[in-house]
């Protein structure tokens, strides 16, 4: 079945704007976050001359929040013209519950956030696993006059999503952004597959697919149920091969904060039907990106 059209070319790939682009991310080898900028950040929107229209306000947190990024340091948060794409995504499909795997200092939360609220939805669930960053998310959402539907939740994705499962705080997904540890995109979506929190109808926007890329990610949800089926059969990894190189951002959160675990033997539900496309785009620096946009679209017998 075909992905309708509206669903995936919505945005067309537009030019960069240089004049909102954000500072580089510092030379490798030098830590890009977890220095001290978050925390810097808060000072930042808090003590800003603005504040007092900030306060309440989604779109000023979030103009706040990119004016550091051009005029501060690099913050590695999707930014506008990739956030464009999926606050799109979310205004057509009108989530009732968007779930994020990877909060950082709450960019996508807030733009996102804001979006299921327009769109009529109720939650919005980060994950993220720093709880200093989580603090800063749970900050800001409260300050953009979002708590009332962004709910930051704290700890490693993979135990996060099996205990707001199981202690039924979430049935269903009907559309998550990942945008977490690379490796962990393919084993979380079978997690939630293995959970029947992805079903036929539910969307998936996968941050970074270009910029560091995601091989194994989008070999799987590419896939034909015919194949994955051959796959779980085979005893083939799940495509988080911890040795594929997935850039800075995975070396980084080693490095910072100790190896992630990845459970490499969940099998999924290959039965689930996929369309899949990539929309192309930026980072908040001008550095080609692209969101896979995938839609599930069916369970085959
Ligand atoms: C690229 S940043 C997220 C940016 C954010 N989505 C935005 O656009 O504003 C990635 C975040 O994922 C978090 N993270 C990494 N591995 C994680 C995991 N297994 N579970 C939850 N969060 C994780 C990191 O701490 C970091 O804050």
């Amino acid at each position: 079945m075909e992905m309708p059209a509206s669903t995936l070319d919505s945005v067309k790939h537009a030019a960069f704007d240089e004049t909102k682009a954000y500072v580089q991310q510092e030379e490798k080898g030098q830590a890009f976050f977890d220095d001290g900028r978050e925390i810097e950040l808060l000072h930042f929107v808090y003590g800003h001359p603005s504040i007092e229209e900030i306060r309440g306000s989604p779109e000023n947190v979030l103009k706040a929040i990119d004016e550091y990024g051009r005029t501060k340091k690099y913050l590695m948060n999707v930014g506008a013209d990739k956030g464009k794409i999926v606050a799109d995504l979310v205004a057509e499909v009108k989530p009732q519950v968007m779930v994020e795997l990877g909060g950082y200092i709450g960019y996508s939360a807030l733009l996102f956030g804001n979006a299921v609220r327009k769109a009529g939805g109720k939650r919005y669930f980060s994950l993220e696993r720093n709880p200093e960053f989580g603090a800063v998310i749970a900050s800001l959402a409260d300050l953009a006059g979002l708590s009332d539907v962004v709910k930051v939740v704290i700890g490693s994705s993979a135990d996060s999503i099996k205990r707001l499962h199981s202690q039924g705080s979430l049935d269903h997904i009907d559309l998550m952004f990942l945008d977490h540890y690379k490796p962990a995109y393919t084993s979380d979506l079978k997690l939630c597959e293995h959970l029947n929190l992805v079903t036929p109808g539910t969307v998936l926007a996968a941050d970074n697919v270009i910029k560091p890329g995601n091989p194994p990610y989008l070999e799987y949800v590419r896939s034909s149920v015919e194949k994955k089926r051959k796959d779980a059969s085979t005893d083939k990894s799940n495509g988080a091969d911890v040795k594929t190189e997935f850039g800075r951002n995975a070396d980084m959160y080693k490095a910072r904060e100790g190896e992630e675990k990845i459970n490499t033997e969940l099998k999924g539900n290959p039965n689930l039907v996929y369309e899949s496309k990539l929309v192309n785009s930026y980072e908040p620096t001008g550095e080609p990106d692209g969101v896979e946009i995938t839609k599930c679209t069916g369970l085959a017998e």
